[in-house]
């Protein structure tokens, strides 16, 4: 068996899960701003970040359509050389677990098969339970970041502000086996506002700060306060928008006259799908 290089970084994919509605600059610089982040640490080397818009089946308040934002996102990373969008989780007929995205996206960066399906998106490790049909589990010699075919794979680590992150304390929102899942196979990457509030957060959670050295936290300190909620603000108001999301956005959003005050209605008094799936997954 070969030396490991001890110089050799380790790839990452970074993915980040969102309404994108729209998309703004702030969900573009938050990839840039992880990516120098992680290049500093010298331990890493991030080859490409995936915009994963949410399905439709999120039932956010003001929502609209998934093909309108995934087409935001794509008109948006056009010119990133590393910036991709992917639909494949905005086509799923139900909203899925961000955990189910993560599994999918590392086990398409495993499978030298372009067909993985959802079926195949099962946990990374998970003791104590039982794997579907999985070739070489009891090869001792093969490390969980190598496919099948021993090719080294890239880490999945999931890119998110830290509202996401203090999110994870709010009832019924999130299910504790998943938060696990995510950082202890996955790793977040959080990008924050000025202040350490995040960093007290996971001070006072017993599982952030067990697997604290999987989070990677990152200063942002040339604030920018941009929401996808100000913008559509905005556009209900008549007021501009330019410079507050790509050109190309603007320009779609004004030509298909996305937002309005209709718009901002949709899915109101629906609760959303996750607080809908945990509150009825723990009644059974
Ligand atoms: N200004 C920001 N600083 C740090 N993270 C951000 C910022 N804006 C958005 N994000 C992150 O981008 C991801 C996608 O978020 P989302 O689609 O909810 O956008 P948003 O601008 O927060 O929209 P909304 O205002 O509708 O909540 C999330 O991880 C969110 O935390
Ligand atoms: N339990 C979960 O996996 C869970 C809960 C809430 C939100 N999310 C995800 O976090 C993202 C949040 O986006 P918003 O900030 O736009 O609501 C979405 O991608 C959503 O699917 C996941
Ligand atoms: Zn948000």
């Amino acid at each position: 068996m070969a030396m490991e290089d001890p110089d050799r970084k380790t790839e990452v994919v970074l993915l980040a899960c969102g309404s994108f509605n729209p998309i703004t600059n702030m969900h573009l610089r938050l990839f840039e701003l992880a990516k120098d982040y992680l290049h500093e640490t010298g331990k890493y080397k991030v080859i490409k970040g995936i915009i994963s818009p949410v399905g439709d089946a999120y039932k956010k308040k003001g929502l609209i359509s998934a093909d309108h934002r995934v087409t935001m996102a794509k008109l948006a990373t056009n010119n990133s050389d590393w910036v991709e969008v992917d639909d494949w989780e905005s086509t799923q007929s139900e909203w899925l677990e961000t955990v189910k995205v993560l599994r999918h996206h590392h086990e398409k960066l495993s499978s030298p098969d372009p067909t993985v399906s959802l079926q195949n998106a099962l946990p990374l490790t998970k003791p104590g339970r039982k794997r579907k049909q999985e070739p070489n589990r009891h090869d001792p010699i093969k490390k969980k970041n190598q496919s099948p075919d021993g090719k080294n794979v890239p880490q999945v680590k999931l890119l998110c502000g830290s509202d996401v992150l203090e999110s994870f304390g709010i009832p019924n929102l999130w299910k504790l086996e998943d938060i696990t899942e995510i950082i202890q196979n996955y790793g977040l990457v959080c990008i924050s506002r000025a202040g350490n509030s995040t960093q007290k957060f996971i001070y006072e959670s017993d599982i952030l700060w067990k697997y604290k050295n999987n989070i990677h936290l990152v200063e942002e300190w040339i604030t920018n306060d941009i929401s996808s909620t100000k913008i559509r603000r905005a556009l209900r108001r008549g007021q501009s928008i330019r410079y507050l999301v790509p050109d190309v956005v603007r320009a779609y959003i004004e030509k298909n006259d996305l937002y309005s005050l209709e718009s901002e209605d949709r899915n109101a008094g629906v609760t959303l799908a996750p607080l809908q799936k945990n509150a009825s997954d723990s009644k059974n």
